[in-house]
């Protein structure tokens, strides 16, 4: 079974220690969030486990034989429209141009983008729009591991809210593992198995939280009981600095 495992990692940018031994496991079919306050060092911990910065100190062992990563700022390619910043992924992975095209419009589609918009450029499209085509690239060539920088939080709710049962789909088909980072602790726990709660200055894991309850299963009441629940533990209050009413 494929795993992500991170052993006494620690990491520094110059002479700030960012993160410092960091350890935890993500198996296949699992999604695993981390949560914390800005700055503390979850996208540095996504970057390295996705092998986008060289590790220092500690290990990673990543074994998932396909990833991808879809960012908080979509990053699409200027100069191609809509279909081919989709498309771009296959045409990596060596997929003929036809199917290129048509894996690309079944999952612009099926993100509610219209085929009015398939040929338009990045600079044509809303927020909103870019951020659907982002984690269409990144959903349409079917990675074993999805890594999520924030991917929903610029987006309004019923976006969110779509692309969340998107996500919801897979995770209940077993089609996917997930590495999420995100501010919101909500949707956190609306999404993940699991929940590493990252300590700033410098980052350290203090506390996971694991859900048992099939994503699928999670209804609003669900989500806000543990929510609330979550929102008076004593490391979410220390580590948000949350102030007690
Ligand atoms: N390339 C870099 N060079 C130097 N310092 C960096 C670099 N990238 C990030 N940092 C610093 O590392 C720390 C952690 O940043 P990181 O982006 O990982 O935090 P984060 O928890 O993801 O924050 P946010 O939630 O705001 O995105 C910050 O102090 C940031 O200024």
């Amino acid at each position: 079974m494929a795993r992500l495992k991170v052993e006494h990692l620690t990491f520094s940018f110059g002479y700030k220690t960012i993160l410092e031994d960091i350890g935890f496991e993500l198996q296949e079919g699992e999604v695993l969030s981390v949560v914390g306050p800005s700055g503390g060092g979850k996208t540095t911990l996504l970057r390295l486990c996705a092998g986008l910065l060289d590790r220092q100190e500690g290990l990673i062992e990543n074994s998932f034989e396909t990833q991808s990563i879809a960012f908080q700022d979509p990053r699409l390619l200027p100069w191609k429209n809509v279909i081919d910043n989709i498309a771009f992924g296959l045409k990596a992975l060596g997929v003929p141009k036809s199917e290129q095209l048509q894996r690309a419009r079944e999952i612009a589609l099926r993100f509610d983008l219209e085929e009015d918009d398939f040929d338009k450029f990045p600079k044509e499209l809303s927020g909103g729009m870019s951020q659907r085509v982002s984690f269409a690239r990144a959903l349409v060539t079917k990675p074993d591991l999805l890594f999520l920088d924030e991917p929903f939080s610029a987006l309004d709710i019923g976006l969110k809210r779509e692309l969340q049962n998107h996500v919801i789909e897979l995770i209940g088909k077993k089609e996917i593992t997930i590495f999420f980072i995100t501010h919101d602790i909500m949707e956190a726990i609306r999404l993940s198995d699991k929940i590493l709660l990252l300590e700033p200055d410098p980052g350290r894991i203090v506390k996971t939280f694991t859900f048992d309850r099939p994503q699928s299963q999670r209804d609003d009441a669900y989500v806000y009981h543990e929510t609330a629940k979550l929102l008076s533990d004593p490391y979410i209050i220390e580590t948000f600095e949350l102030e007690l009413k």
